[in-house]
Order: C-alpha cells, then sequence, then structure tokens
C-alpha cells in the first residue's frame, strides 16, 4: 500500500473508532432511558387497576369506568410502543457499531466554499448536540449520490430542489466488527473491487442486503417514487428481488410517517421464497412487509369445501401428463383462461346474469330445507333488477336473517329439540339451571324453575343448530357460485373470434372438474372474479403497495384481479419472460410480455447485467434463451460448466454421489441437484440419501439449509446455490421445456454439472462446444 493509502486509512480507522464511541454513549444513554420507559409499563400494568375508578353503579358509573379503563389502557400501550421503538432503535445502534459505514462520497456544493464529507450506512446517526450528520441513512436524498455519480459533476434531488455540485472523493469500506476490512476508491460507478469481493462469497440460505454495492440501474428501480405501475424485465440473477427488498425498505424511510410495513403486501412464488428473503429488511432495521403466495390467498378463500389445484400440480401435470387429446384440450383451456378475453367473456355473463334469476342452495337443518332454494330466487327475483347484484345480494341476505330468526323461533317447540335436550352434557344443565337463577333472583320456585330450565335448554339446543345457518347467510353461502360458474359453460357464447376452437372440449373439461367440487388451478382466479362481481367484495385499503415477485407467473387475468383487490394501492412487478416457466408449456400469455401490459401508465425497466452466476456460467446459460446476447455478466470468473456424458450401464446416482462429494471437497456448502419434476426429486433423493445427508424439498417446505438439497426446479425459483447439479438433462426434450432448463442453470453461482441419464437433451445442441468442458 502507498503512503497515502494507509495514512488515509489510519485517518478513517480513527473516525470510525470515534463514531463507536459516540454509539455506545448513545446506546448507554437510551439503555437507561428504555428501562426507564420499561419499568413504567411494567408499573402501569401491575397497578392497572388499583389506578382505575370502578363503579357500576349507576349508568354514569358505569360509563366513568369505560373512560377511566380506556384511558389507563391507552397510557399503557403508548409507554409500550415507546420501549419497542427504543428496543428497536438499540438493536439498530449495535448493527451500527459492528459496521458503521460502508461509503463516503466528498460534495462540493456549486457556489458553496466548503466540502461536505457524507459517510453512508444502514442508518442515521447523529452527534451528541444532534446538529450534524455522523451518518446518513443509505435512503436520504443526498445519499443517492453515491449510487449515482462517480466524481466529477453531480447533483440530487431533495424534496423542493436540485443541488448540483461536484463529487471530489468516493471511497468504499468493508468495517467488520468496527475494523476497516478493506478501503476501495472508486472511479467508477460502484467499485467492482467491492462487488467481487460481495459475490465471491458463497451462497446462503439468506439472502441478504446489497445497500453497499446499489448499482445506478437498480438504484433507479429502488427510488421511484412517483410511478403507480413499476414494472422491472431484469434477466436471471439481475438483482430484482433484491432491488425489491431495497424498494420496500426505501419507501418505509420515505414514507415513514404515512405507511409502515402493515401497508406493503409481497407476493412471493413459493413459501420456502418467504423464509429465504425474510432477513434483509430486520437486516436493514426495518420490519417485514406483509407476505403471501397467491396460492395461499386462493386457498383461504376456497376454504374446505373445494379441492383445489395448486401452480405446481398444473405444473407436474403440464411436464408429466401423456401428451393425449385430453392433455392438449387442457392446454388449451389453460392458455384461454390466463386472458383478457375470458374475463371479458366472464364479465358478459355477468351483465346477463343481472337481467336473470340466480342460482341459490336451500338452507338445511336436519335434512329439510328450512329455507328452500326455490323461495330465496322467489324472493330475489321479486327485487327491482336496476338494483346492483351485489345489492340484491345485500337484501336478499337481510330477508334470509330475519327469516331464520323467525324459522328459529318456531322450531322451539319441535319434537327434535325435546330429544336432543335429553342428550345434552352434565355442564349444559348446570348453566341453564344457573340462568333460571339469575331470572329469579335466587328465589325458588321449583315448578316455574323447571318450566324456565326447559325453556332455556330449548332455546340452546335451537341456537347451536341454527349458529351455523346463520353464519353461512352472513358469508353468503346461500348462492350457489359453483353451479353459476358452471352454467357460463353450458351456454351457448356468441362464437366471437375469442371463443378458442375447441371451446366444446374446454367447456366438458370445465364442467366435470367443477362437478366434482375440483377447481383446477387455471380456473381459481376466474372463479373468484366472477364471484366477487355477484357478491360485491370489499377491497383491501390498507395495502398501499403490492409487489410481484417472479410476475412472468401471472397470468393478465391474474394480475387483473389482483388490482381489484388493491385498488388503492401502487404496483411493482418483477420478473423474467425467460423464466415463465408456467406459460412455456401452454404458451398462455404472462403479465411480462409485452402486448399483455395494457394496464395504464407505467414505469419500465431493464436489467441486463447478471450478478449471481460466474462470467463462465453466464456465458454458458445465455444461449439456452433467444435473445440471451444481451444478458451481460459480470466479470467474475470460475471453471466453465460441465456436460457430463453417461456411458451404457453406467450408474448415474453413484455419479451423482460422487460428483457431490467431490464439490463438498471444493468446500462448497450449498448443493442443489435441481430436478425437473417432484417425481424425479423424489427419486433422485432416494439414491442421493444413501450417500449424503440430503433434504428432499417439496411444496410445503418452508425453509431451506445449507447442504445437499434435491429440488424441483419450480421450487428452486429465485433461489441460488454454490453448485447446481441438473440431475438428468434427458429429461429436457421439448422446445417448451428451454425456459425451465434455463431456470435451473441459472441457480448456480460458482460451479453448473448437468448429467444425463441417457441422451444429453437437444435443447444443449446449439450451445457453443467452446463453453463447456464435456466429460
Ligand atoms: N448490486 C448488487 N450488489 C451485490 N450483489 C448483488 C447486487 N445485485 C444483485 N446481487 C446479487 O446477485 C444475486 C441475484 O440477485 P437476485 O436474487 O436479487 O436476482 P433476481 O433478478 O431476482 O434473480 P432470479 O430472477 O434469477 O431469481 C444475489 O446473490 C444478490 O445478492
Amino acid at each position: 500500500m502507498e503512503e497515502k493509502q494507509l495514512k488515509d486509512l489510519e485517518m478513517e480507522q480513527e473516525r470510525v473508532d470515534s463514531i463507536i464511541e459516540e454509539i455506545d454513549k448513545k446506546a448507554a444513554k437510551w439503555n437507561e432511558s428504555s428501562s426507564d420507559v420499561g419499568s413504567d409499563a411494567l408499573q402501569i400494568r401491575k397497578t392497572f387497576w388499583e389506578d382505575v375508578t370502578v363503579n357500576f353503579d349507576e349508568a354514569d358509573d358505569v360509563a366513568e369506568t369505560f373512560t377511566s379503563i380506556k384511558q389507563q389502557a391507552a397510557l399503557l400501550s403508548e409507554r409500550e410502543r415507546t420501549q419497542s421503538q427504543m428496543v428497536k432503535q438499540l438493536q439498530t445502534l449495535s448493527h451500527l457499531r459492528f459496521s458503521p459505514y460502508f461509503g463516503r462520497v466528498d460534495f462540493k456544493e456549486d457556489g458553496e466554499n466548503g466540502i461536505e464529507r457524507i459517510y453512508l450506512g444502514i442508518a442515521t446517526l447523529m452527534d451528541e448536540q444532534e446538529e450534524n450528520f455522523l451518518i446518513y441513512d443509505w435512503r436520504a436524498p443526498i445519499s443517492g449520490l453515491y449510487y449515482d455519480y462517480s466524481p466529477g459533476p453531480a447533483q440530487y434531488k431533495t424534496e423542493t430542489d436540485s443541488i448540483e455540485g461536484s463529487m471530489e472523493l468516493k471511497r468504499q469500506f468493508v468495517i467488520k466488527g468496527g475494523k476497516i476490512k478493506a478501503m476501495f476508491e472508486t472511479g467508477v460507478t460502484i467499485g467492482d473491487e467491492m462487488l467481487q469481493e460481495v459475490l465471491g462469497n458463497n451462497a446462503d440460505t439468506q439472502m441478504k442486503t446489497i445497500v453497499a454495492t446499489i448499482q445506478k440501474e437498480q438504484n433507479q428501480i429502488i427510488r421511484n417514487d412517483s410511478s403507480s405501475l413499476v414494472v422491472v424485465q431484469g434477466v436471471a440473477g439481475s438483482g430484482k428481488t433484491s432491488a425489491a427488498m431495497q424498494r420496500v425498505a426505501y419507501l418505509l424511510y420515505k414514507y415513514r410517517n404515512i405507511i409502515t410495513s402493515e401497508n406493503i403486501m409481497l407476493f412471493s412464488p413459493n413459501p420456502l421464497f418467504n423464509s429465504y428473503v425474510a432477513t434483509v429488511l430486520p437486516e436493514l432495521g426495518e420490519e417485514n412487509m406483509q407476505q403471501a403466495t397467491f396460492q395461499e390467498y386462493l386457498s383461504t378463500r376456497f376454504g374446505a369445501e373445494y379441492e383445489l389445484e395448486d401452480p405446481f400440480e398444473q405444473m407436474e401435470f403440464l411436464l408429466e401428463a401423456e401428451k393425449n387429446d385430453a392433455y392438449f384440450d387442457r392446454i388449451d383451456s389453460i392458455r384461454f383462461k390466463a386472458g383478457l378475453e375470458f374475463k371479458k367473456l366472464l364479465d358478459q355473463y355477468a351483465e346477463k346474469l343481472a337481467t336473470e334469476t340466480l342460482v341459490f342452495k336451500s338452507l338445511g337443518l336436519n335434512k329439510r330445507a328450512i329455507i328452500s332454494k326455490k323461495d330465496i330466487a322467489a324472493y330475489y327475483d321479486s327485487l327491482d333488477n336496476s338494483i346492483s347484484i351485489p345489492n340484491r345480494i345485500q337484501l336478499v341476505k337481510e330477508w334470509l336473517l330475519k327469516g331464520l330468526k323467525k324459522k328459529a323461533k318456531a322450531e322451539m317447540s319441535q319434537e327434535w329439540v325435546e330429544k336432543e335436550i335429553q342428550f345434552l352434557e352434565k355442564e349444559d344443565y348446570l348453566e341453564s339451571f344457573k340462568q333460571s337463577q339469575k331470572k329469579q333472583g335466587g328465589a325458588h320456585d321449583t315448578f316455574h324453575d323447571y318450566d324456565r330450565e326447559q325453556q332455556w335448554l330449548s332455546e340452546m339446543v335451537v341456537k347451536r343448530r341454527f349458529k351455523p345457518l346463520f353464519n353461512a347467510v352472513k358469508r353468503l353461502k346461500f348462492i350457489n357460485i359453483r353451479a353459476i360458474y358452471m352454467n357460463f359453460f353450458k351456454e351457448a357464447h356468441s362464437k366471437t373470434e375469442a371463443i378458442p376452437k375447441n371451446w366444446a372440449a374446454t367447456c366438458e373439461q370445465s364442467i366435470s372438474n367443477l362437478e366434482n367440487r375440483y377447481i383446477a388451478y387455471e380456473d381459481a382466479t376466474p372463479f373468484l372474479y366472477l364471484q366477487d362481481l355477484i357478491e360485491g367484495r370489499k377491497s383491501n385499503t390498507s395495502i398501499r403497495h403490492v409487489f410481484i415477485d417472479e410476475a412472468q407467473d401471472y397470468t393478465p387475468f391474474q394480475f387483473a384481479y389482483i388490482k381489484m383487490l388493491f385498488p388503492y394501492s401502487k404496483m411493482t412487478l418483477l420478473g423474467d419472460i425467460n423464466q415463465a416457466i408456467y406459460s412455456g408449456p401452454t404458451g398462455a400469455q404472462t403479465i411480462l410480455a409485452e402486448s399483455a401490459l395494457d394496464f395504464g401508465e407505467k414505469e419500465q425497466y431493464r436489467l441486463t447485467k447478471t450478478y449471481r452466476s460466474t462470467k463462465q456460467i453466464v456465458e454458458f446459460t445465455r444461449q439456452l434463451i433467444e435473445g440471451g446476447d444481451m444478458i451481460e455478466p459480470f466479470n467474475r470468473t470460475g471453471p466453465k460448466p460441465v456436460i457430463v456424458t453417461s456411458s451404457e450401464g453406467s450408474d448415474h446416482i453413484l455419479k451423482t454421489n460422487e460428483l457431490i462429494s467431490e464439490l463438498q471437497r471444493l468446500g462448497h456448502k450449498n448443493i442443489a441437484v435441481i430436478c425437473k419434476t417432484a417425481k424425479e426429486s423424489k427419486s433422485a433423493f432416494e439414491g442421493v440419501k444413501k450417500a449424503h445427508d440430503a433434504r428432499l424439498i417439496e411444496k410445503g417446505t418452508m425453509t431451506f439449509e445449507n447442504g445437499v438439497n434435491v429440488v424441483p426446479t419450480y421450487l428452486a425459483k429465485g433461489i441460488e446455490f454454490d453448485a447446481v447439479i441438473i440431475y438428468n438433462s434427458s429429461s429436457y426434450t421439448r422446445t417448451e421445456e428451454r425456459k425451465l432448463l434455463y431456470t435451473a442453470c441459472t441457480r448456480a453461482m460458482h460451479e453448473l454439472y448437468i448429467l444425463s441419464e441417457v441422451e444429453l437433451s437437444p435443447l444443449l445442441d446449439d450451445v457453443d462446444e467452446q463453453l463447456y468442458n464435456l466429460v
């Protein structure tokens, strides 16, 4: 190191030391006040009932008691909130103590004499007087300089102004445990050295934050706060998920007085992915947003009443099922039901329904119809049909609730009630005795006591039996949506060009599934959409921002539906059309296809540089797909991918197991054996587990661990591994499976091996032989 560099390093370390002193002082002070607030809260909890005035004598007293309890509860929750905020701040301080910052820029504002030194970390730190910034939060407006410029003319935007000037210096640090481990002076964008350092590491079971090395084009996505729809089309490993996570952190910071993590929702591809990204935001001192898979939403809506297919089952069908007529009919059906034309047809159908009757279900008790579907239909039909369907449904609901009340009263004298009383539990009798005593004011009157008890018991029996009926009515279960959706397929539709050629087959398949209460994945969203048109669903108003990762796996219909569920929400979609593994085999549209994105104003970004894999792996994988030339690898080198050929009689499992051992010997901790389907994964796992402590990843798996994981491609989505072994390239034969093979191969960070049980996949034919080693 040159003398100047050494001096700079010394000076920077001194600054780090002084910052740590400041942090320690602050932490001591906050610890003290936090424990004061904590003991305050404890004291309030202890003496809660002593400090409130409890008096139920008169109506006025009751109201006063109520107010007094409310005040005390508010005081307690305010203290608890303050305490939990303080705990959070202390956690942030401890993060800062370990690594106070990662960057510095020296900025000279035009027209000013002095140069401002800006140090960037995961949170703001002020000096003792709370006047000067010792560390700027990476999300502060001024921090944008670090991500967007190299030394030379630079500017940043505040709420109101654009500040111009010049950047005199840009420096990056790797600080661990309060010690500077590396320091780079960077000229162009965020230095390659620092990225090299980060990307060369082993894969982790949890995603990491990238705040120190966010690239300029990623920064634009993270800081875009004006567009209501942001669409990111980025190649595999280009940092889409990373950008999404830092964007959540950015929005939470920028709008900290308006939104919280409760107001942001991320749709992720599978439950495993949820745990993969779960630590990024806490690492940045923020709470995790709401997270769900779309399937989780669907299955909550359908409940136990139906058998609901999930996308993974649909995928298995697409890959495994015999390619006969029924298969191709279903492919057509999936393709059509994915599109907005189908949604339009359902809209027309709903419009038509507005002038017709609907199909209802009788409300039954003890196998008799208490209120018959005919009566419900008659009441519905009597309503003015200029009232919207959802509003008429509400009127029917009110009418039914009233009707049920009357019926319940009438039922009390029925014979079955008397019979059921005899089978009641001891506790029920005891309760009824207590109730009748209460009414009596303690006095005894055996004859009337008996009557009253009987009365009370009948009421209880009837109430219990009617409760599910009341609940069903409140949840609008008296509408037979299944039949209504089924009728849609029974009716003749005008033969617009929108209707596919083999519509009859689609209808037949759909009706047969519905008759069996089976909801195929392609029917799930249209079914709920129609249900919501009829019932009128209240939209979610608390979510203000929805993120959809792996957006290429959503159909235009699903996206339109999600928009309907979150009408007040901004949207960020992130995906890669080359990883559209669901629409690959069906040719169905995805929301990332240019033509499908007709959703009004949007800001679109393209990420073509990829960071996950070595240059050698990227050069190989980009030849697996059409238009792969535009994918730019980051300059990190490693061994070329290896294609292992098979010879007659060679033991495939033995070969796989030897390879795993070799990769482990090379120090790779996170090795994936990626298979085409769940079925193939299971059989591979049986073999791998004989020699290794391996784990089979299935659709319900919630977390993944370091070690050897055997996983079907569609569950490895979004995740990365040190080394990937494609278990059997022979399984990928059809051009429709290109994207699947590409997705599997792009999971590798450092090493990629492709094995084949029999012949090599023909999809590898087009790859330049120079780009891999053949053994
Ligand atoms: N600016 C960056 N600095 C450091 N690492 C980065 C950066 N951008 C991306 N990475 C790393 O590259 C890898 C891939 O990122 P990420 O998973 O976000 O990509 P993706 O586009 O979502 O990939 P895919 O579509 O293949 O799932 C991760 O290890 C991530 O940490």
